[in-house]
């Protein structure tokens, strides 16, 4: 049975919450008294899914089912996990904290709060040792950070728990060890909004530029490396001690308004707002998020491929979950094994509007390189000097994937033996194939740079899924050569 968790406040970031609980395979129930919660957070969950596998490359997990609960104690009936996320009144907050903990004593409450500090939120509690604030970041579905913080009444097996559920999850809790106003990253956020508002104030920059001032230099480098190893690099050889000893004393130069925030009157909203409006008034906030997403996959999916800052959250996701999804001994009886998902993205499509035929050689390496993984020919392999090279490829173009399809690719091995590896792949969507593709792969000795026999430990694993494979029907398409008639 799917774990459950409830989302108290189904706004945009508890709509974000339900969105990630959800697709990583939790039953979730949501409870907010606006009449509109229910559309609202099916639209936060059309993008989810339109997003979040894309950064998945192993099977997601079947989608929890979500409920909308009349009462709070409905909602929290038999969660192993309750995310408040209502709106940033702490009185609110605590008639929440005093209904749910009638209904459920002991469960872990996170608290999406942006500011409070838990002994705030703990306040006249009946129980404060489960309250504590879990503060994620929009789009909760795809960013990893959640700032934890517990206070000194905080139970610290209930903060262990309320982590590895927060990781199961695919996020990563960042133990704030001292509780303050604001947590740590929204007091950076806090200081550059700040400064953006004196310089649209003061007619400086629109809020376009301040806009391409960030995302043309600084923030593509914050994304990667964060502040201080950033500066590091800028140091230069000479390094940080030099860094600080040149570029130190400009702090103290009138570069900055520091903690002087500026009026909001009337005025200086308007001007914010209509700024804001002629820059972006032309896309709906949907739309907005949609390019938003598809944006944070591509740099999420390159941080991936280098295993470095976030992208190495979304691989030690992927690990935990391969763990559970290859359990040892699978060996595919009765059907092909379900190897890789993944979804059409926009840089996937060609100028007929549907995937461009290299990433279907793409669809097919993401499965044959889940299976290699499966059978322990994986980059510690690799490393060891020997691996599989793919020999030939046959793919046969069955349908047309479009923008946003979620793909599937499953793998029959047709023949294994100790140097060879014969294999049928199906690329499909929902139950109808797109593309079928036959592949023989050789095992080789990578120094030597000839074909040689697999390791004992690898065969171990090949070779009962070979067999358990014989009993399939052998695919139509195979054997067959381009331009052959039946
Ligand atoms: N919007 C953002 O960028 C971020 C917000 N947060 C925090 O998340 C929390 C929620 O913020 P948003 O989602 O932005 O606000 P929001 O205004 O979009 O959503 C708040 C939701 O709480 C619901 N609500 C009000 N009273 C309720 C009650 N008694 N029981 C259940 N639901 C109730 C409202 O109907 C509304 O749907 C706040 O504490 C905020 O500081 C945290 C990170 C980012
Ligand atoms: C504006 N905000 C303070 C509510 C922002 C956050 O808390 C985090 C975020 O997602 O930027």
């Amino acid at each position: 049975m799917a774990r459950k968790a409830a989302i108290i406040g189904g706004g945009v970031i508890g709509g974000g919450w339900a969105a990630r609980f959800l697709l990583n395979g939790w039953d979730v129930s949501v409870f907010d008294p606006d009449p509109e919660a229910e559309r609202k957070i099916a639209e936060v969950l059309a993008n989810a899914r339109a997003s979040l596998p894309a950064l998945s490359d192993i099977p997601m997990p079947a989608e929890g089912s979500l409920s909308f609960a009349k009462d709070i104690a409905k909602a929290v009936e038999g969660a192993e996990y309750v995310q408040e996320s209502v709106s940033e009144r702490l009185d609110l907050k605590h008639r929440v904290f005093a209904e749910i903990q009638k209904a459920s004593r002991g469960v872990p409450i996170g608290s999406s709060t942006s500011g409070f500090k838990p002994s705030e939120l703990q306040e006249g509690a009946a129980d404060p040792s489960s309250i504590f604030v879990a503060h994620p970041f929009n789009p909760v579905y795809l960013l990893p950070l959640v700032e934890i913080v517990p206070s000194s009444k905080s139970g610290e097996q209930c903060i262990g728990n309320a982590k590895e559920v927060l990781r199961e999850i695919g996020m990563f809790p960042l133990h704030i060890r001292k509780e303050i106003d604001a947590h740590i990253a929204d007091r950076f956020l806090e200081a550059v909004w700040r400064e953006a508002l004196w310089l649209v104030k003061d007619g400086i920059a629109t809020t376009e530029e301040i806009d391409e001032a960030i995302r043309m230099g600084f923030g593509l480098r914050w994304g990667q490396m964060g502040l201080f190893e950033t500066y590091r690099v800028a140091g230069g050889e000479a390094g940080m001690k030099h860094f600080m000893a040149q570029f130190g004393p400009a702090l103290k130069w009138p570069w900055t308004k520091l903690t002087d925030v500026p009026d909001f009157t009337e005025e200086l909203v308007d001007l914010i707002a209509g700024q804001s409006d002629a820059q972006s008034g032309n896309y709906t906030i949907r739309e907005l998020e949609r390019i938003r997403d598809s944006n944070l996959i591509g740099f999420l999916r390159a941080l991936k491929e280098r295993n470095w800052g976030a992208g190495r959250v979304l691989r030690e996701h992927d690990e935990r979950r391969r763990v559970a999804f290859h359990d040892e001994g699978r060996t595919g009886e009765g059907a092909p094994l379900v190897m890789a998902q993944m979804q059409v993205l926009p840089g996937w499509i060609d100028y007929n509007g549907h995937m461009t035929e290299s990433r279907y050689l793409f669809a097919t390496s993401e499965t044959s390189d889940a299976f290699l993984r499966l059978i322990g020919a994986d980059l510690d392999y690799v490393a060891g000097g020997h691996s599989y090279y793919t020999a030939e490829t046959h793919i046969m173009h069955l349908g047309e994937a479009r923008l946003g399809d979620r793909l599937t690719g499953t793998l029959q091995v047709l023949y294994a033996d100790e140097k060879r590896m014969h294999v049928f792949i199906r690329i499909l969507r929902g139950e109808e194939a797109v593309a079928s593709v036959e592949q023989i792969l050789l095992h080789v000795d990578m120094k030597a740079g000839k074909t040689c026999p697999a390791a004992p430990e690898v065969l171990g694993r090949l070779l009962p899924v070979a067999e358990a494979h014989k009993s399939l029907p052998r695919p139509d398409a195979a054997g067959r050569h381009v331009g052959q008639r039946k």
